[in-house]
């Protein structure tokens, strides 16, 4: 069992209790360092694309909601220093299940790289015509971050009060979960290059 492992029933503890949560030993640095430059090569081979929002029929790409360029993960063809990181999503979809009967049955899961002055308005990660995203999963890949850098997730984590928001540091290993239907959420501007892999566990 990994450190990661030893946390997880007070991880999912703590989400089933507040709704959100925020870990900061998700990945060492040194994995949390390899997968960043895993994006930066898959980026460079012009895997990514630009970001869209909406689904199906409604989905564009639109620069005044969000400015991030993304590359899903394939779970059937990791490279070396995904392995990590889906050894210890899939630790967290099978706690979650036991703990929370949550119903998830599979996850999707992207590099996320937001350009020097990119940023994602405020939304929720469910869909209006789509209610299949269960629990987001936010991990960060960049060293060194300081608060001039930007590119805070704000999470308003009182859905009924619309000034109670924090402010969290996109902070290479941290991990925050939290659930999709219920938390509005917005990346602040980033001043540097953010790297982060962001998925969604779905039912
Ligand atoms: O990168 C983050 O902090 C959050 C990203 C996000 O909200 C999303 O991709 O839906
Ligand atoms: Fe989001």
């Amino acid at each position: 069992m990994n450190d990661f492992e030893a946390q997880l029933p007070a991880l999912i503890d703590a989400l089933a209790h507040t709704g959100w949560v925020v870990y900061d030993d998700f990945l060492s640095q040194d994995q949390a360092t390899a997968l960043r430059v895993e994006g930066q090569r898959r980026q460079q081979q012009g895997e990514f694309h630009r970001a869209a929002v909406g689904r199906a029929d409604a989905r564009s790409q639109r620069d005044e909601i969000r400015g991030d360029d993304v590359r899903w993960l394939d779970p059937q063809q990791p490279s070396d220093p995904e392995h990590a990181y889906w050894q210890r999503i899939n630790a967290l979809q099978g706690g979650l299940n036991r703990e929370l009967f949550l119903g998830i049955r599979e996850g999707e899961f992207h590099y996320a790289h937001y350009p020097v002055g990119s940023f994602y308005k405020r939304h929720l990660d469910r869909f209006r015509d789509n209610d299949a995203r269960v629990v987001s999963v936010v991990c960060y890949l960049n060293s060194d971050w300081q608060t001039h850098d930007g590119g805070q997730l704000r999470l308003w984590h009182d859905p009924d009060q619309a000034d109670h928001y924090i402010d969290i540091a996109p902070q290479a290993g941290r991990l925050v979960l939290f659930l999709s239907e219920r938390y509005w959420h917005e990346v602040l501007p980033a001043q540097q290059p953010r790297w982060s892999i962001t998925g969604w566990m779905r039912r």
